[in-house]
C-alpha cells in the first residue's frame, strides 16, 4: 500500500531531510510516525501525498511507482489519500457543510450525491447539528473533526495525519485517535505523525521513529523499550 525503498530527500539549498528511508505500511494497517521537530515527519507525509518528490529511491503507493506518475495524474493519485493537518486548514468563510463538500465539488459530484456523502461524513464525526455553522463558531476539537470529515468524505483508502492532536487536550486527542481507529477498522490504512509520545505509548501501535532524517526504530512502543532498531540495507 505504502512502500519506501531507500528514499532520500534533499531540499533546494542542499538540506538532507530524509536519509535512506525504507519501510512498508500494509493495506489496512495503522501506525504512528514520530521524531523530534525537524526530524522529517512532514517531509515523509508530503512524499506520500505527492506534495514533494524524492531526490532518490522509490516510493510505491497502491503498487504504483510514483516515479511513473506524471503531473496530470497527480490529482487522480491524491484522491486515494486523505490528508489531515494540525491547523485543519478549514476555509473560515465557508460553513462546515461547504468545507466538507469541497473535495467532492472539485471531483464534480452531483448536488444530491454531495449532500448524501457530506451528511454521512458529518454523522460519523457527530457534528450533523453544526453543518450550517462557520468554523469560528466551533471548538478546536470540533474544527479538527471537520478537517477529518473533509479528508474522509471521498472514502480514500489511505489517511495521513500531520500532528492531528497538536492543539488538543488528552481527552480530545484520544477521541480523535478513536475516530482513526474506526476508519482503520473499516479497512483504511492510517499513518499519524505526532510528537505525543504519551499518546503513542497508550495506543500500542506500530511506531516509526525518525531522527535527523534517519528511520531509527520501527515497532510497538511499550514503555521505555522494545522497538526494533532499523538496520540500513
Ligand atoms: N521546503 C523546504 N525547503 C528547505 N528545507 C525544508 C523544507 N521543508 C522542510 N525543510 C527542512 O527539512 C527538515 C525536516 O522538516 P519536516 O517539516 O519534515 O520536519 P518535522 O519532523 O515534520 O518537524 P516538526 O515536527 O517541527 O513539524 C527541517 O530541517 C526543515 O527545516
Amino acid at each position: 500500500m505504502i512502500r519506501f525503498n531507500q528514499v532520500n530527500k534533499t531540499y533546494p539549498g542542499g538540506f538532507l531531510a530524509l536519509k535512506n528511508v525504507s519501510f512498508q505500511i500494509a493495506p489496512g494497517e495503522m501506525a504512528f510516525l514520530t521524531g523530534h521537530s525537524g526530524a522529517g515527519k512532514s517531509t515523509l507525509l508530503k512524499l506520500i501525498s505527492l506534495m514533494e518528490k524524492p531526490s532518490s529511491g522509490t516510493i510505491h503507493i497502491n503498487n504504483q511507482n510514483l516515479d511513473n506518475v506524471g503531473y496530470r495524474q497527480v490529482p487522480y493519485m491524491r484522491r486515494h489519500i486523505g490528508m489531515i493537518f494540525q491547523n485543519h486548514n478549514l476555509l473560515m468563510d465557508r460553513t462546515v457543510f461547504d468545507n466538507v463538500a469541497l473535495p467532492l465539488i472539485i471531483e464534480g459530484y452531483s448536488q444530491k450525491e454531495i449532500r448524501r456523502r457530506v451528511e454521512a461524513a458529518l454523522e460519523k464525526i457527530q457534528l450533523s447539528d453544526k453543518q450550517k455553522c462557520f468554523p469560528y463558531m466551533l471548538s478546536g476539537g470540533e474544527q479538527q473533526r471537520v478537517g477529518i470529515a473533509r479528508a474522509i468524505v471521498n472514502k480514500p483508502p489511505i489517511l495521513l495525519a500531520d500532528e492531528p492532536t497538536g492543539n488538543l487536550d488528552p481527552k480530545l486527542s484520544l477521541d480523535i485517535i478513536k475516530l482513526f481507529e474506526e476508519f482503520n477498522a473499516a479497512g483504511v490504512s492510517v499513518l499519524i505523525a505526532t510528537h505525543d509520545l504519551g499518546l503513542i505509548a497508550r495506543m500500542r501501535y506500530r511506531t516509526l521513529t525518525l531522527k535527523s532524517g534517519n528511520m531509527i526504530t520501527d515497532g510497538i512502543v511499550d514503555g521505555l523499550h522494545s522497538q526494533t532498531e532499523v538496520v540500513s540495507e
